[in-house]
């Protein structure tokens, strides 16, 4: 017998009442166990109503779910909607316990048959998301990303087959933002737990993901790997997702001496050189933005503008004339 998927959408589409363009139309796609999908688009796309439809928390109007061969059963159909090996944290807390600690806001999800367990079960959770030092402080007095964590431990302690998150790392500080996307990875690794993400964020999703789906006006576009999706991306929306892309006229695109018949040519900012060489110097330096340990400049020439990424910060400033020798492009 042909193995059966673990997670899988077929021809689901969603159609909101009074909405004439549809949310999600005719997708059909496979969520591989143990893995990080990352679900990525425009705002509007249809990413949460996906997403929502996979947990059980909406029912298409037409097409089917099913989790291990068996249908997802809708919330017109079930009480407590959504599916019971499943868990979806979004960035709202708001079924988080205030006035509670962490610990019993998270232990609470736990049955108290067996109170020994029960804590064992709390402490190694909040010990894998580096909790126990807040483990005794109310929720009301964390910040958002401690807030944040909590949420996703109260989802993982009872050991879903799915984690659903959807932009739950919206509120959370760039630094916490890394330390939780660690954790998760950690979590899945050690774990096996298969997570569906979705998210506006494209380093997030390129660090975190191990499959990229692309979905545009609720279809998905392409799907695949985040490194071919970045270096090789078939159509342009995906490339402008994933990356702050230079997208050129094949006019512009001469002027980085590139000739072409496609209609865009696109550039990544990382894959333009820069020369001081004195016979190549069209481009002036407009601006450079401090990024860190980079920055990027903005170059223009006749009325172009282009991005570049300059590893040697204070190398150039506004005003200076400067080459540039482009190593790759992508044709549309
Ligand atoms: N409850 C609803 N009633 C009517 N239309 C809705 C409803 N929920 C979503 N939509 C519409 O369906 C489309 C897809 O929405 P969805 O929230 O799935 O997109 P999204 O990609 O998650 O967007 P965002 O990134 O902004 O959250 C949008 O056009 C949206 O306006």
């Amino acid at each position: 017998m042909a193995d059966v998927p673990f997670l899988q959408a077929v021809s689901v589409s969603k159609i909101y009442p009074g909405v004439t363009q549809s949310g999600v139309k005719d997708i059909s796609i496979e969520i591989q166990p143990g893995k990080i999908t990352a679900i990525i688009g425009e705002s509007g796309s249809g990413k949460s109503t996906l997403l929502r439809m996979l947990y059980g928390l909406l029912s298409p109007n037409e097409g089917n779910v099913y989790f291990k061969g068996e249908r997802i059963w809708g919330p017109e159909e079930k009480l407590i909607p959504g599916h019971n090996e499943m868990k979806m944290v979004t960035q709202h807390t708001d079924d988080l316990n205030l006035f509670a600690r962490v610990w019993d806001n998270v232990a609470a999800m736990l049955p108290s048959t067996n109170v020994k367990l029960k804590e064992e079960k709390t402490e190694a959770v909040l010990t894998q998301l580096n909790m126990m030092q807040m483990a005794y402080k109310r929720v009301a007095d964390l910040s958002g990303g401690e807030k944040q964590r909590v949420a996703i431990a109260r989802a993982i302690i009872t050991r879903p087959q799915v984690l659903f998150l959807d932009e739950p790392f919206n509120q959370v500080d760039t630094s916490f933002r890394e330390g939780l996307q660690h954790d998760i990875r950690q979590i899945v690794r050690e774990s096996g737990i298969t997570v569906v993400m979705v998210s506006h964020d494209p380093a997030e999703v390129l660090s975190m993901a191990d499959e990229l789906v692309v979905i545009r006006n609720g279809e998905i576009v392409e799907a695949g790997p985040p490194k071919e999706l970045y270096q090789t991306p078939q159509q342009l929306y995906t490339a402008e997702l994933l990356s702050n892309c230079n997208v050129l006229s094949p006019d512009e695109a001469t002027l980085c001496g590139i000739s072409t018949d496609t209609e865009f040519v696109v550039v990544y900012p990382e894959w333009i050189r820069l020369s001081s060489s004195p016979d190549s110097l069209q481009w002036t330096v407009r601006e450079v933005l401090f990024k860190g340990f980079y920055e990027d400049l903005l170059l223009e020439y006749e009325d172009v503008i282009i991005r570049v990424v300059n590893g040697e910060n204070g190398r150039f400033k506004p005003g200076d004339n400067i080459g540039i020798k482009v190593k790759k492009y992508l044709e549309y």
